[in-house]
């Protein structure tokens, strides 16, 4: 009987699901004819624009630039959303009083009081589509409402608990032109409605269920057709001022955050012309991350970086031991540098000249992670005997030598040193006042000192002469030479200079371990970087200065002044074809507004680098301390309050897990516990039936490695991420050799935000830093700890674990930090 009453509810459901599809196949053939004729419009309109060839004046190459920039936009916008275009649908009851708008829609978010009537039936007043961009029939009625516009919000704010108006919530499949399936919601299962004199049909098991079963790819989709409501509020918050946003792991502030850029985009495109910046902890990140924004159609205004790429047009994905982090990260450093900027006048030579550095490496804890791509070995140009600064300038002024020594010349850069202007920027400074002293010198400043005029003129001469001495301008590209911040960083490698630099700031042994870090650079300040390299640089970038050089006005200068923006010039399409070396170098140094994700992370150099893109933006700020791998917590929060400054905030809080299966979740909360005791897990929304694995490596690491990674390639459809701790990196890459591409090796950092259809973790105690709940219970809390809880909570439906001896797993292979 049951068996039946389930097949005969199937094949109607079936019966029901055809229909509902094809009523929505209907509306998305309308829409797809509609969006063709507006392709043709654009396509019009960019072949008119270009044929248009008045060029000559730069007013007729805005013009022409700008109309078929906008046709442009408008056509790759079209092409490009076409998959997936229209994903969703609201049905809703008659608004409050039944006021509507100019556009004919109902204008209050609740219903009207005679919208159900007292027998509990009602009727749809109104049905809207959700898609990724407007489309307007030829009439202006809407087919389509953008995800962003204020209309579609009951699609993500409406709840069982407060409907709104709306009664029925359907999430659409489509590829191509094909819908695929429906999903509903019914917010008002207590409400019988009809639509159109028909009772309203309810198809699915919800969307978010099913978008959250899916396998995963090595790219994040965009969640726009299951934004959840406590998500939503942060998209939709108003951007004054600075949003913060924490929450757990899995709980989707990543995806937040693309969205919230895309929806400040929409809402003031002229505003956030001024650019978006979103802050990416690893390039890892960056590229899962990247495609998410093309999807929602947005693109050119933001630009995602991971940290390491945010200054001088570097791209360093290396990380440095922890302890050599530690001291660049820390805010201490801005000290060392100041002096460092201004002591490099002394041991740097000018461009091409050789600068110092000295002794070689001699232990391994100067190198980045092996792995890492790069080795700890010295630059490979031979590091030469460092620089002398002249200690003495000769010249022949009015015939006659004059000549400073080293005190005289000494006590000028002491004057010149007084300002705070950055170091390049007071060369001309300088130059006066090494002027001055030969002047003083050269007895002529007694001369005439009752005719002023004719003092003036004599300086005048003195001054002109003076600066045509070869003898003089060597002196001064050699005693106060242009400095850049990789010369500098460079000149810190040698441990007598930096030893002064850091005096009273760095113990002893912190000097010599960031001397020996820097020793990878050669003189010039060429080699590999690390990731918190890019923060000291981009601080040197700023107490050194760009010296001022007349620059030839470029096509965009003139256009800028024509005052024609959200253009592509041709200036912009050529960059295409720059290096991405040289683009990321050119790029904006500062942003209308800052994400920031994962920022947990930020050491405080960071937030300095970070701070100075933003200093008049306003800002989204994204992350969770319990994955902080960062160990001094409160300087880096000293740092970010600095960063963010006084302005006011807004926070939120998201609290539902959408990654991890509760099988998986309850694991990482074991961690979670030990590792910041009090603090209250998200709640996973799913759950698998799965329970995470214990396995036990008896022969080698490898061998288990790969055998486990096998027997999960099997079980999954997707990826697989195999998370060791840092220093094995480059070991489990070959492990894994042979397996194919949806099995990928991280170190624990690189694990950050990504995540994987089953994840193998190796070893917790190697990844945590500790390796019994005994060690913890007596104090130690390492960082190590909450990037184990990374680890564990990057899978979406398998976790396996892999234990070691050191590991001290029980008999069932549970390793003593994950016991219950
Ligand atoms: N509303 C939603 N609908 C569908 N999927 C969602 C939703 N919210 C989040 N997800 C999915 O949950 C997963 C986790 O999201 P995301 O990576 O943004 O979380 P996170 O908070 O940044 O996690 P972590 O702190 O671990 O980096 C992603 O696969 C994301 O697509």
């Amino acid at each position: 009987m049951a068996t039946q009453d389930t097949a005969e509810h199937t094949v109607r459901d079936d019966g029901v699901r055809d229909r509902e599809i094809r009523a929505e196949q209907g509306h998305l053939d309308r829409v797809y004819r509609r969006l063709e004729e507006k392709i043709d419009e654009a396509e019009f309109l960019m072949k008119d624009a270009s044929e248009r060839s008045q060029v000559g004046t730069p007013g007729a190459l805005a013009e022409r630039d700008a109309q078929v920039f906008r046709a442009g936009v408008h056509l790759n916008r079209l092409n490009s959303e076409f998959e997936d275009f229209l994903f969703g649908r609201v049905d809703l009851l008659a608004g409050k009083d039944s006021v509507r708008g100019a556009d004919g829609a109902y204008q209050s978010l609740e219903p009207d009081e005679s919208a159900i009537r007292v027998d509990g039936s009602a009727d749809i007043a109104e049905t809207l589509h959700i898609g990724r961009l407007g489309v307007l029939d030829s009439d202006y009625s809407p087919l389509v409402i953008d995800w962003r516009a204020p209309a579609a919000a009951p699609f993500y704010r409406a709840t069982p608990l407060d409907p709104g108006r709306v009664v029925r919530r359907r999430v659409i499949r489509s590829k191509g032109r094909r819908v695929l399936s429906v999903e509903d919601d019914l917010l008002r299962p207590e409400v019988r409605a009809s639509l159109d004199g028909a009772e309203l049909a309810v198809v699915g098991d919800g969307a978010l269920m099913a978008a959250l079963g899916r396998a995963r790819g090595h790219a994040m989709r965009d969640i726009v057709a299951s934004i959840q409501a406590e998500q939503d509020l942060v998209i939709r918050a108003p951007a004054a001022s600075v949003t913060e946003v924490e929450g757990g792991p899995g709980t989707g502030k990543t995806a937040v955050a693309l969205h919230r850029a895309a929806y400040l985009l929409y809402r003031d495109r002229r505003r956030y012309a001024g650019g978006i910046l979103i802050v990416s902890p690893t390039p890892l990140l960056v590229s899962y991350t990247e495609g998410v924004l093309p999807s929602l159609g947005e693109e050119g205004q933001v630009a995602i970086r991971a940290l390491g790429s945010l200054a001088d047009g570097a791209e360093a994905a290396a990380f440095d031991p922890q302890p050599v982090a530690r001291i660049k990260g820390s805010g201490r450093m801005a000290r060392v540098l100041r002096n460092a900027a201004r002591g490099a006048l002394e041991t740097v030579g000018a461009p091409g000249a050789p600068a110092s550095a000295s002794d070689a490496p001699s232990d391994a804890t100067s190198g980045m992670l092996p792995g890492m791509a790069l080795e700890a070995t010295e630059a490979p140009h031979a590091r030469q005997a460092p620089h002398r600064t002249p200690t003495r300038l000769r010249v022949v002024v009015f015939g006659a030598r004059v000549e400073l020594g080293p005190e005289e010349l000494r006590r000028a850069r002491q004057q010149a040193l007084g300002g705070t202007a950055p170091v390049n920027l007071m060369r001309p400074r300088a130059r006066r006042f090494v002027l001055d002293a030969l002047w003083e010198k050269s007895g002529a400043a007694g001369r005439h000192l009752d005719d002023p005029e004719l003092a003036a003129e004599t300086r005048q001469a003195f001054d002109e002469d003076v600066s045509t001495e070869p003898e003089f301008t060597d002196f001064m590209d050699a005693w106060w030479p242009e400095l850049t911040p990789r010369r500098v960083l460079a000149a810190m490698a040698d441990q007598g200079s930096l030893e002064r630099w850091a005096r009273r700031t760095l113990r002893g042994a912190e000097v010599r371990l960031l001397a020996r870090s820097l020793r990878r650079l050669d003189a010039a300040g060429d080699g590999p970087l690390s990731v918190h390299d890019v923060a000291l640089l981009d601080e040197l970038q700023t107490l050194l200065g760009t010296p001022v050089r007349p620059r030839q006005p470029t096509e965009a200068d003139m256009l800028a002044e024509l005052g024609v923006q959200e253009l592509t010039t041709a200036a912009d399409r050529n960059q295409g074809r720059q290096s991405r070396t040289q683009r990321l170098a050119e790029e904006r140094t500062e942003y209308a507004h800052v994400i920031v994700d994962e920022a947990q992370d930020l050491t405080p150099m960071q937030w300095r680098m970070v701070g100075r893109r933003g200093r008049h933006a306003t800002w989204t700020v994204v992350g969770d301390p319990a994955q902080s791998s960062w160990t001094d917590t409160q300087e880096a929060a000293a740092a970010r309050d600095e960063a963010l400054g006084t302005r006011p905030r807004r926070r939120f809080e998201l609290t539902v897990n959408y990654r991890n299966p509760a099988e998986v979740a309850v694991l990482a909360d074991r961690v979670l516990a030990l590792a910041m005791p009090g603090s209250v897990p998200p709640a996973a929304v799913r759950s698998t039936g799965m329970e995470p694995r214990f396995a036990l490596a008896r022969g080698g690491l490898g061998a288990a490695v790969r055998e486990e990674t096998r027997r999960l390639l099997a079980e999954v459809e997707g990826t697989v991420g195999v998370v060791v701790a840092m220093e094995r990196r480059a070991e489990a890459r070959e492990w894994l050799a042979g397996l194919g591409g949806r099995a990928v090796a991280l170190g624990s950092l690189e694990a950050k935000g990504l995540e994987y259809d089953a994840t193998l973790v190796v070893s917790p105690a190697e990844i945590a830093g500790v390796a019994s709940r005994e060690q913890v219970s007596k104090g130690e809390r390492p960082a190590g700890l909450r990037v184990l809880y990374v680890a564990l909570t990057r899978a979406t439906q398998r976790l396996t674990i892999l234990s070691a001896e050191g590991d001290l797993p029980d008999e069932d292979g549970v390793p003593d930090l994950l016991k219950g």
